[in-house]
């Protein structure tokens, strides 16, 4: 569904991306892991298009990029990034700023159809905001926002979700709520690729979790095989251990850091 292979990036004989090698297949859910600056959303603008790689290959939904339009490929891809949302109206009521989703626009400048209307409403009942519609953008909460970003998002459909850090900035019960309107998507046909720097974000629906350090992957594959103490340890160099709870993964920092 999506396979990254032998990606590099460079960017002022920087190498950002090295040998990247990521496969992530239908019913899967993959979150990706590291440390500020390792090279994650990276990773991410390529899968969308936005970014292409200096050398390497990558393939979504067995379509080769440089060979594809992109923007046609968008239309299966939903993008939640603090960088999006900056682009769209804070001065525009909620139900609007999702229906926008329907057709990838950052705003309407043409009479919206009732059924996208409809739809736009339904959506944010599905993220139990229907009571906020008629609110305006900016009046919103931080986590009402990324609430809104997530059902505006699921308005086109996506086959694949791409989520960039989506509970930054959420204090434990707004994060929780979040996470737990994300875990729900399990029950759709959907993949969903997810970007943070905190594991005990990685909720039941994660099966796959990619580390990432320096713009190398140390570790992929099954979450319980690569969420090892000697695998994050290499990450953050501290030493922790892991406790799953409910299949969460909890981190215990043990020891003193640095030692
Ligand atoms: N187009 C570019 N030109 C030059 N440097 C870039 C470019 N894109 C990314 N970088 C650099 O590559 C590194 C990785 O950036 P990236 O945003 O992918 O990291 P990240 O893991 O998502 O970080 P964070 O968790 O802090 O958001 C950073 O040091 C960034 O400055």
């Amino acid at each position: 569904m999506i396979d990254l292979s032998h990606v590099n990036f460079i960017r002022e004989e920087r190498t950002i991306l090295n040998d990247v090698n990521l496969h992530m297949n239908p019913g899967e859910n993959w979150m990706i892991l590291g440390k500020n600056g390792s090279g994650k959303t990276t990773i991410l603008e390529m899968i969308n298009g936005y970014t292409f790689p200096s050398s390497g290959h990558i393939t979504v939904l067995d379509q080769l990029y440089g060979t594809v339009d992109v923007r046609e490929m968008r239309k299966s891809i939903g993008y939640i990034s603090q960088t999006l949302f900056e682009k769209l109206s804070l001065t525009d009521p909620v139900w609007e700023v999702v229906a926008t989703g329907e057709y990838s626009y950052l705003r309407f400048y043409e009479d919206i159809p009732q059924e996208v209307i409809d739809k736009a409403h339904s959506k944010l009942e599905s993220v139990q905001l229907a009571h906020l519609s008629e609110q305006l953008l900016g009046s919103l909460s931080q986590g009402e926002r990324k609430k809104v970003m997530l059902a505006r998002a699921l308005m086109s459909q996506p086959r694949i979700l791409i989520m960039d850090e989506p509970c930054a900035g959420l204090d434990l019960y707004e994060r929780e709520k979040l996470l737990d309107n994300i875990n729900d998507l399990r029950k759709q046909d959907i993949m969903i690729v997810y970007v943070t720097h905190h594991t005990e974000e990685i909720m039941p629906l994660f099966t796959h979790v990619a580390l990432i350090d320096e713009g190398q992957i140390i570790a992929s594959g099954l979450k319980r095989d690569v969420l090892t103490a000697d695998n994050l340890y290499r990450i953050f160099q501290i030493p922790l251990q892991i406790n799953w709870v409910d299949d969460r993964p909890w981190i215990q920092v043990i020891g003193s850091f640095n030692k």
